[in-house]
């Protein structure tokens, strides 16, 4: 059925050599949103996001996308509200893009890609120790996932693509340090939530998933410039950083809720 091929297709994929069995593997991301199933839930509350610029650190190449990464020894950048029952802390956030502006997001609506999707990683420092740990456990992070699509120049983005020559090779990395990231998610409330996966390896069944469903607006340079990166080390042979989403995976026995009607 469809998901011995969801399987074999995960193992098959180039990018995401992962394990053929997940432990339980009953809740992995990406998913396609299906808006007619998703539910609405009149008890979810709004998101409430409160990020400190200052915390920002750098952007690091890592060979799977690029990370802008936090400094999580606080509380000074949280999201707290939503579905989540505890406030989280941003770790990270990152995106996911194609070779070409016909596929590119992880998740799809209705069965249709984005270009792009970004990702603002956050953990449960209320509950667990560390991050690390956090990954491991059913309640430990939280992911806004916000889609790009292509159309006006989006300027909040503009100081992040800018620094990306500087990051173009695997483990490369350049101080960023006063970024506010609440600039790349839309001031519109909706969204979806449901119980999900890393979408890279652990693909640890340790996230709260809360897709925005208003996308933002980039234009075709500034995802040009997310293409320009490189999967390789400097002196290795050349491959452009593309195409580094994962697969859909099977929504199994998973209801998508809905904050809006
Ligand atoms: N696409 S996603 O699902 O939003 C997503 C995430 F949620 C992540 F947490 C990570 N992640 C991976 C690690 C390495 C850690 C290395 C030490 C052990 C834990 C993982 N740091 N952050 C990640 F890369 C990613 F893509
Ligand atoms: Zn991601």
């Amino acid at each position: 059925g469809a998901c011995c091929s969801y399987r074999l297709r995960n193992a098959l994929h180039p990018l995401w050599q992962s394990p053929l069995s997940i432990p339980g593997g009953s809740r992995q991301s990406p998913i396609n949103i299906q808006w007619r199933d998703s539910i609405y839930d009149p008890f979810l509350k709004p998101l409430k996001i409160c990020y400190d610029p200052t915390t920002c650190l750098h952007i690091w190449n890592n060979g799977y996308s690029f990370l802008v990464e936090f400094d999580d020894s606080t509380d000074k950048s949280i999201i707290v509200g939503g579905p989540l029952e505890n406030q989280y802390r941003l770790k990270q956030f990152h995106f996911h893009w194609g070779a070409i502006n016909e596929w590119g997001s992880e998740h799809t609506v209705d069965s249709k890609f984005y270009p792009a999707e970004l990702h603002l990683v956050h953990w449960n420092a209320v509950v667990y120790p560390t991050f690390e740990e956090a990954v491991m456990e059913g309640n430990g992070l939280a992911v806004i996932g916000v889609f790009l699509k292509l159309g006006a120049h989006h300027e909040g983005l503009q100081t992040l693509v800018d620094a990306l020559p500087a990051v173009k090779h695997k483990d490369t990395v350049i101080e960023f340090d006063v970024f506010d990231p609440s600039c790349l998610i839309p001031s519109c409330p909706d969204y979806w939530t449901y119980a999900g996966s890393l979408t890279t390896p652990p693909l640890t069944e340790s996230v709260t998933w809360i897709i925005k469903k208003k996308p933002i607006e980039v234009d075709e340079n500034q995802l040009e410039a997310f293409r320009m990166l490189l999967f390789t080390s400097d002196g290795e042979e050349e491959k452009r950083m593309v195409d580094n989403f994962r697969p859909l995976q099977p929504l199994m026995n998973r209801t998508v809720r809905s904050s809006f009607q």
